[in-house]
């Protein structure tokens, strides 16, 4: 069964077009990383998979219940944070969890202490004296102790240093170990996707494409080399993507090294030292979307 199920999603704000005939499915218990540039429609997503926001057109399941009309029972099922975390900032830790939990039935306590009392901060210590990191410790304890069967995460990373977001991760790890929990996550920290998710969907000018991490990372490939008239090169069919650093050219590409080489020399460029290199999720998506 599919956690979520979108098909031929189309929306647009005041005529300008986000998604053009969306269509993803993000399977029960996988690991679901939503990359794409700022501004390409992640959180207005969210806010329709949610159901906060009616799409233009089109149709999204989540949990197998229409978007628009998620029950209060299904809505407790979903895990949510929010891009910018909101937390009643005049409770404390310890109303705040109070005040959480009794609205979750599987409410798992041991998570929400786990997470907090790491901080150091006394459990009377208010969330409105909290720094922007620790309000989001607060928050990602509270949807966590929620044991959600689907947790969608919009840019959880805010504010979190190496190490919390480090710890997050573990957190989330263990989270989906249990193998029936799906996780459909945005972050615009694409290192940490690389440890996580098993699913890809980029999302660009309006349209998503679905992979595996796996796939993706074999398939799609870096090379580097060193020409004269390097930065003449333009994206093309086997070409992706390229960056220019001094007179070293680095080039993203489906192709193999050979097919490279030879579309290279077609194009009157004699790459000097062309290798493939070990390339990063980062690197790729910055090989598949660009830069800028
Ligand atoms: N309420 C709105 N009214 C009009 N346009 C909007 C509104 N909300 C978002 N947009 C536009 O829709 C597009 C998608 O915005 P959205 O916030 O979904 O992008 P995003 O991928 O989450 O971006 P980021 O990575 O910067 O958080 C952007 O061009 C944005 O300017």
């Amino acid at each position: 069964m599919n956690a979520i199920e979108v098909s031929h999603l189309c929306h647009r704000y005041n005529g300008k077009t986000v998604y053009e005939d969306l269509c993803f499915s993000v399977p029960t218990g996988s690991v679901c990383g939503l990359l794409g540039k700022n501004g390409q429609g992640k959180t207005t997503l969210v806010n329709i998979l949610m159901g906060f926001l009616k799409p233009g057109s089109g149709r999204c399941l989540v949990l197998g219940e229409n978007s628009h009309s998620l029950s209060p029972a299904l809505r407790k099922r979903v895990g949510l944070l929010h891009e910018g975390h909101q937390a009643y900032e005049f409770m404390t830790i310890t109303q705040t969890e109070k005040f959480f939990r009794a609205w979750y039935p599987d409410w798992n306590g041991e998570i929400f202490h786990d997470l907090v009392s790491r901080m150091g901060l006394s459990p009377s210590h208010k969330v409105s004296q909290m720094s922007c990191g620790q309000r989001s410790q607060v928050v990602l304890g509270v949807i966590m102790a929620q044991n959600p069967d689907l947790l969608i995460l919009d840019d959880y990373s805010m504010g979190l240093d190496a190490g919390y977001r480090r710890l997050f991760l573990d957190v989330l790890h263990d989270f989906v170990a249990s193998g029936d929990k799906t996780v459909f996550v945005t972050s615009h920290i694409v290192q940490d996707l690389e440890q996580l998710v098993d699913t890809l969907l980029f999302l660009d000018k309006g349209r998503i494409m679905k992979t595996s991490l796996k796939e993706f990372m074999t398939a799609f490939k870096k090379f580097t080399f060193t020409a004269e008239n390097g930065q003449n090169i333009r994206e093309d069919t086997l070409i992706t993507g390229m960056e220019q650093r001094g007179n070293i050219t680095t080039l993203y590409s489906y192709g193999d090294r050979e097919e490279l080489a030879g579309h290279l020399a077609g194009l009157g460029i004699r790459p000097l030292d062309l290798k493939q290199v070990p390339m990063s999720l980062e690197d790729g998506f910055i090989g598949l979307m660009g830069k800028y």
